[in-house]
């Protein structure tokens, strides 16, 4: 019998206990051993839960337990779940935890830990929710060194996106709905402004080239800005928009690492990835392109990655998982202003869109016009290409000089 504690009876929380309750059988078959849940801690009570006798809101009463020996973290947030996953390691306890923002500021100190202590501390659920990648990235394609990695790694934005364009539903609306179906966090900001898939890139970023990446130094950009408009200028060059982490291993030795609102063309895999799905595709020398998708957020597809992780604890009791990688150093991310890339552009004058259009080329060289039927007076979409963040800011300056506004910018993906 194994027996593990849960920390938070929340949407993931709650996940754990009922795919644990419903597979009993096939999990105990896979584990080799049955799995008892002995403790849950969380700030509610539950009397009218079956397990209503395992809840406690004292930490210390699992800490202090020698026969739990998985702690499965599901609270989110900095603090207190750092804390108690730092006391669990440093009690025998190993840890499975969904939560992307304490793995991303605190990931490369927590394995150290774990590998000191001999023991696991996993997180398969804290990027892509019930899609398989951190195992995947760390073992299946180990043989590879992996060049890149770019992803739609947040489900409530993408779930936003796709209603705002297919249902036309307001911005507002869609979060909403998000938040009902449990997908969104518990400060939604963190995902309609970017940091949650900011964490999950530095996560994927840190174990795809072995030295942690903070999000702080990570260059971060949400949905908020996003039209309507934007995303009938993308129809009209031919792609969708979609919020993008990603990551890239350059000559120099440095990562370019970004997430942002990006134009993506329908040919692409990521293009067709909408509602609650994620997609991340892993650039492999020796594989190509290998491609994830599947639910990236929500109760029971978050717990199944979560119960996965329990599942290979409990196998692992004795021995290590290999997963590992380096403190972050100093001078290893590209500065965002020289990082390449193309971009779309909506702009406006004070004249006819020709006109407009006509200022950008003479400001943009080799700029291109996206042509679309319903365009407003005096309003152009433009296309640059292999320009530096520096050296399109300089020139969009110039254009704005000339008598023409800058509506938005948005990168285009390559993926
Ligand atoms: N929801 C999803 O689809 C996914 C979530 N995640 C991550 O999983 C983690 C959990 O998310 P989710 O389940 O959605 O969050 P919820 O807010 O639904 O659940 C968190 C639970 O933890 C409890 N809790 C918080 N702090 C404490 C504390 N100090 N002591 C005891 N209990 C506490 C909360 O209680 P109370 O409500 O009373 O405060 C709540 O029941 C987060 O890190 C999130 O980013 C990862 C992948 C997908
Ligand atoms: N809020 C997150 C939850 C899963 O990580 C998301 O929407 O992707």
């Amino acid at each position: 019998m194994a027996d593990i504690a849960v920390l938070g009876h929340g949407v993931v929380g709650s996940g754990v206990l009922e795919v644990l309750l419903t597979h009993t059988q096939s999990i105990t078959r896979r584990a080799k051993e049955e799995i008892r849940v002995k403790h849950i801690l969380d700030l509610r009570e539950f009397p009218e839960l079956p397990y209503a006798g395992s809840f406690t809101k004292d930490f210390k009463v699992i800490l202090e337990d020698p026969e739990v020996t998985i702690v499965v973290e599901c609270m989110g947030g900095l603090e207190p779940a750092y804390t108690f996953v730092r006391k669990c390691l440093e009690n025998g306890k190993s840890v499975v935890t969904s939560n992307k923002e304490l793995v991303a500021a605190k990931g490369a100190e927590l394995l150290a830990l774990a590998q000191k202590n001999n023991l696991n501390f996993l997180f398969e659920a804290s990027v892509g929710g019930g899609i398989p990648i951190i195992r995947p990235i760390s073992q299946c394609l180990a043989a590879n060194e992996v060049g890149e990695i770019a992803g739609i790694l947040n489900g409530t934005t993408n779930f936003i996106l796709t209603k705002m364009i297919r249902e036309h539903m307001g911005f507002e609306e869609a979060l909403k709905l998000a938040q009902e179906l449990g997908y969104a966090e518990r400060d939604p900001s963190a995902d309609v402004e970017g940091a949650d898939a900011c964490r999950k890139i530095c996560i994927l970023a840190s174990l795809a080239f072995g030295t942690h990446v903070y999000p702080e130094e990570v260059h971060t950009e949400g949905i908020t800005k996003i039209t309507l408009e934007d995303v009938a200028y993308a129809d009209a060059w031919g792609g969708v928009i979609k919020l993008i982490g990603q990551v890239s291993m350059l000559e120099n030795g440095h990562i370019a690492i970004m997430v942002a609102p990006m134009l993506i063309s329908r040919e692409s895999q990521l293009a067709n990835v909408d509602d609650v799905f994620n997609g991340i595709v892993v650039r492999g020398d020796a594989t190509g392109d290998v491609m994830f998708y599947g639910k990236g957020a929500g109760k029971l597809p978050t717990a199944s990655a979560v119960v996965a992780d329990v599942i290979d604890c409990v196998k692992h009791m004795k021995a290590r998982k290999y997963l590992f990688w380096e403190e972050a150093r100093p001078d290893y991310i590209e500065p965002f202003e020289s990082i390449k890339g193309d971009f779309f552009l909506r702009i406006q004058g004070d004249c006819s869109s020709d006109e407009t259009f006509a200022k950008a080329a003479e400001a943009l060289p080799g700029a291109a016009r996206i042509v679309r039927r319903e365009e407003a007076k005096g309003e152009a979409g433009v296309t640059v290409e292999n320009i530096s963040e520096a050296g399109i800011r300089e020139r969009l300056l110039r254009l704005e000089e000339s008598g023409v506004r800058v509506l938005d910018r948005i990168r285009i993906s390559d993926f």
